[in-house]
């Protein structure tokens, strides 16, 4: 039997910044954790390799900037590249977390990105975003407006049900 499928009205979407740590770049983890967010559904519409400068991370974690542990945060995530995405889905802020797992690979959960590929506070692999105002903020810092790309997946029937809006 054939399913119909309404097309959708355009919704509010939701975005995060994930980002692989240069740790995970050095050990070749880049595909696999992109990979995890494919699946899941959620939409790629930014992607860069980048070196992170001091000013633009002391931004990034201005919540913990003044930290006693900051100075070995910044040496860590300045020490190589790392890859900046935006993702874009329905809830995708708080999956994302709970994909990514706990701060600290030791107490996260096999199954998690950081309970799979880490085991120490300090080499945890991946960046996401911890709510949707941060996301902003932290979208806003990484990207230039013109970087984000506002694409239509074919797969987007198939991802969201079409009448979540209207319940
Ligand atoms: N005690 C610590 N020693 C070393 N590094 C730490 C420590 N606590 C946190 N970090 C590092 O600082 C980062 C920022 O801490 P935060 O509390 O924001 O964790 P998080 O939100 O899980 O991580 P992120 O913001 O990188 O996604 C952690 O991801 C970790 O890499
Ligand atoms: N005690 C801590 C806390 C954070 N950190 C580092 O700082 C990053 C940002 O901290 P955070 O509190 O925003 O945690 P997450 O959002 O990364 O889970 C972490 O991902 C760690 O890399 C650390 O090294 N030691
Ligand atoms: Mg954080």
């Amino acid at each position: 039997m054939w399913l119909t499928l309404p097309s959708l009205p355009v919704r509010a979407t939701e975005h995060t910044l994930i980002a692989v740590k240069p740790d995970g770049v050095q050990r070749r983890l880049v595909g696999q954790i992109i990979h995890r967010f494919e699946q899941r559904g959620f939409k790629l519409v930014g992607l860069k390799m980048m070196q992170a400068s001091e000013d633009l991370l002391s931004e990034h974690y201005r919540e913990i900037v003044k930290k006693p542990f900051y100075p070995l945060v910044r040496a860590y995530m300045t020490a190589g590249p790392v890859i900046v995405m935006v993702w874009e889905g329905s809830n995708v802020v708080q999956s994302s977390r709970k994909m990514v797992g706990p701060t600290n690979g030791a107490e996260a959960q096999a199954g998690t990105i950081r309970g799979d590929f880490s085991f120490h506070v300090g080499r945890n692999v991946v960046h996401a975003s911890d709510s949707t105002e941060g996301a902003q903020r932290e979208i806003g810092l990484w990207f230039q407006e013109n970087e984000l790309l506002n694409w239509e997946s074919c797969d987007q029937d198939w991802t969201i049900e079409a009448n979540e809006d209207k319940q």
